[in-house]
């Protein structure tokens, strides 16, 4: 029997109501992503791929469609259980890091573990680890504010990992980096997820970033290209 992809999205549309009219910023959109594989996501800003990244994780819900992550069907679920899919099975990293600034590098990564009640040695050891793994375990002491741009993009990669989701969501996470940090962090990204067997959709504008990804979904005006 063939293995179901991790990602199944089918003839999603989302459209919003704005003064100025209805914006469809979907348009039945339908692909896969296979278990274990990277895609990118690309397109021009405006194109959905935000709104896109935010239905399959179930940060948003469609106007109609259906989004199914490791054979549970996203749009099928309640907000309760949205919330619960999203701790245990997802890990989302986005372009503002989302970094919180009074914890060290080491606490914002061992906040997930915190708050689904790992207790505190298991937490340091998860956490060395994962700094270990991103290459600041040298920076564990220090807060968002001391750290680059960069690093402050692997901090946040570290923190996705620490409950090892099934699938990663990355909303241009190179996108405040410069090109050299940026290839940095999309290296990282690929190993990681290689390494964790994951899987993970990752947008960027970026074309040498693409050239990472296993495959492309392209988006053009809400439309898949
Ligand atoms: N809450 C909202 N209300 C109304 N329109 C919205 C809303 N969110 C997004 N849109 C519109 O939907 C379309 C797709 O937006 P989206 O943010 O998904 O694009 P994007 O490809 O991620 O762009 P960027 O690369 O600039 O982040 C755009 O026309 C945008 O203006």
């Amino acid at each position: 029997m063939t293995e179901s992809p991790m990602v199944v999205v089918r003839d999603l549309t989302r459209t919003y109501d704005s003064p100025g009219g209805d914006v469809h910023a979907l348009r039945a959109v339908s692909f896969s992503v296979p278990r274990g594989t990277i895609a990118a996501l690309v397109g021009r800003s405006g194109s959905g791929k935000t709104t896109l990244l935010n239905c399959v994780g179930g940060l948003d819900e469609p106007t109609s469609g259906t989004v199914v992550v490791d054979d549970i069907e996203v749009t099928a679920l309640d907000e309760r259980a949205r919330t619960a899919l999203r701790r245990d099975q997802l890990a989302f990293v986005f372009q503002t890091f989302g970094l919180l600034p009074m914890l060290s590098a080491a606490e914002n990564v061992g906040l997930p573990l915190r708050l689904r009640g790992v207790a505190p040695k298991a937490r340091t050891e998860r956490v060395g680890h994962l700094l270990d793994l991103v290459g600041l375990g040298a920076q564990a002491a220090q807060r968002p504010g001391e750290l680059s741009g960069g690093q402050q993009q692997r901090v946040a990669i570290a923190r996705a990992l620490a409950n090892s989701p099934r699938l990663l969501i990355a909303d241009e996470p190179t996108g405040q980096l410069d090109a050299e940090s940026g290839a940095g962090i999309m290296a990282l990204l690929r190993s990681v997820v290689r390494a964790e067997g994951m899987t993970a959709i990752i947008s960027t504008h970026d074309p040498s970033l693409q050239a990472m990804a296993d495959h492309t979904v392209r988006l053009a005006d809400g439309a898949l290209v």
